[in-house]
């Protein structure tokens, strides 16, 4: 008999996003409160939302993929109610907690859409849940809250992504010399954000997308019957031209890839668990674009999304997390080099800048006296 014991409930925690033309100035808004981005790239991203009717994909795949959450839980004797927030849409997670805690749970097991660590896939998310928990303290509801440990080497995750490079390699059709490339595309961030990723001891952002990629190109190989010659790419930066990014660019990947002799190509959005705005605009419009001008044929592929491989990767770790809590010792697989994350994010963890926290408490983190 499986448990979710001693937590009363799990809470999906993602992005959120637009779903109407009226929605996407207030949107950017919340998502941009107090970043530092300028105003052009925010009228540029806003037209990315109204080229695809003001409606970004992110809601319908976090229903999506709540639902299967559900399922999977339910086949695995689980009952607890399974909900879904945001940080920057409705339904906002400070609303959400105040409806579970209403319904009586008051410990919550919490499961972000990022999959690696890095300021905007781990703190970014354990601040806005402090600053909901204080919210909601100042009601006289107390919850408390955890989140499984970062999944970007999680057996699920991982498999998901071997089988969407196979489907893509197999859509670009019969093996030509020398072999199409694979390019794995995540976010790009600020190289100060990259700095302060991971932990003292464990791969930065960057170092846990090297990880899955190795892991995801060997085995596609492995399938596919030969070599996967690969590389990491980054898209959708933003910020002041005068911060570093991680680079390169993807464009600028295609080009360079082209200009060695290249003809096909296979991206892999490794860094993205869904087919939200990032996939379907800088990936699907884009750098299609690119490889178009270029003469490229791309396959892009799949991301994990509802894969089963990847819903029940994510239900292991919630009944693993629960089993922890529980005092037990469940076995941890993990894919690649790195190793399990933390449980509890250390003190610091993915703070904004290399040295300097970012000012603003986060939830899930051993306090820093813990350390001592
Ligand atoms: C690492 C990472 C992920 C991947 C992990 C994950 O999947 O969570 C991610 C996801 C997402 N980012 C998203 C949207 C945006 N991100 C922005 C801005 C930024 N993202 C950053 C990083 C990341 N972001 C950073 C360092 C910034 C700049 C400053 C800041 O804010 O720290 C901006 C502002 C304009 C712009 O700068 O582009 C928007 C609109 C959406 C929703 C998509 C939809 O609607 O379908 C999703 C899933
Ligand atoms: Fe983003």
């Amino acid at each position: 008999m499986t448990s979710l014991s001693p937590y009363d409930a799990v809470l999906l925690l993602s992005f959120g996003g637009p779903e109407k033309p009226e929605d996407v100035v207030p949107f950017l808004r919340n998502v941009t409160a107090g970043r530092g981005i300028p105003d052009s790239r925010l009228e540029e991203v806003g037209e990315h939302y109204y080229a695809f009717g003001g409606k970004s994909p992110i809601n319908d795949q976090n229903k999506a993929l709540l639902a299967e959450l559900r399922t999977e839980l339910a086949a695995r004797g689980v009952d607890a109610p399974v909900v879904w927030g945001n940080r920057n849409w409705d339904p906002y997670l400070t609303d959400v907690l105040r409806e579970l805690h209403e319904s009586g749970a008051r410990r919550v097991l919490t499961l972000v859409t990022s999959a690696y660590a890095s300021y905007s896939g781990c703190r970014q998310y354990r601040e806005n849940l402090a600053a909901a928990l204080t919210t909601l303290a100042g009601e006289g509801r107390e919850l408390e809250i955890d989140k499984i440990r970062a999944y970007f080497n999680n057996p699920g995750f991982v498999a998901a992504n071997v089988d969407a490079v196979v489907a893509a390699y197999e859509r670009l059709g019969a093996a030509p010399s020398p072999q199409a490339p694979l390019v794995f595309v995540t976010h790009s961030i600020p190289t100060p954000m990259e700095v302060a990723s991971g932990t003292e001891t464990r791969g930065s952002y960057s170092a846990q997308h090297h990880d899955v990629a190795a892991v995801v190109a060997e085995r596609a190989g492995e399938r596919l019957g030969h070599k996967v010659p690969w590389e990491l790419a980054y898209c959708s930066r933003s910020g002041t031209p005068f911060t570093p990014w991680l680079e390169p660019d993807v464009n600028r990947t295609l080009a360079a890839l082209h200009a060695d002799g290249a003809e096909r190509v296979v991206l892999a959005p490794i860094g993205f668990v869904s087919d939200h705005m990032e996939v379907i605009y800088d990936l699907d419009t884009e750098a299609r674009e690119t490889a178009d001008e270029l003469g490229m044929r791309m396959e892009r592929a799949a991301t994990a999304g509802t894969a089963p491989e990847f819903v029940g990767g994510l239900v292991d770790m919630l009944l693993e997390r629960a089993a922890t809590e529980r005092g037990e010792h469940p076995e941890k697989v993990t894919t690649g080099a790195l190793g399990p994350w933390r449980d509890v994010c250390a003190p610091g963890c993915c703070r904004l800048r290399a040295g300097v926290d970012s000012g603003v408490p986060a939830a899930c983190e051993q306090p820093a006296a813990a350390l001592a």
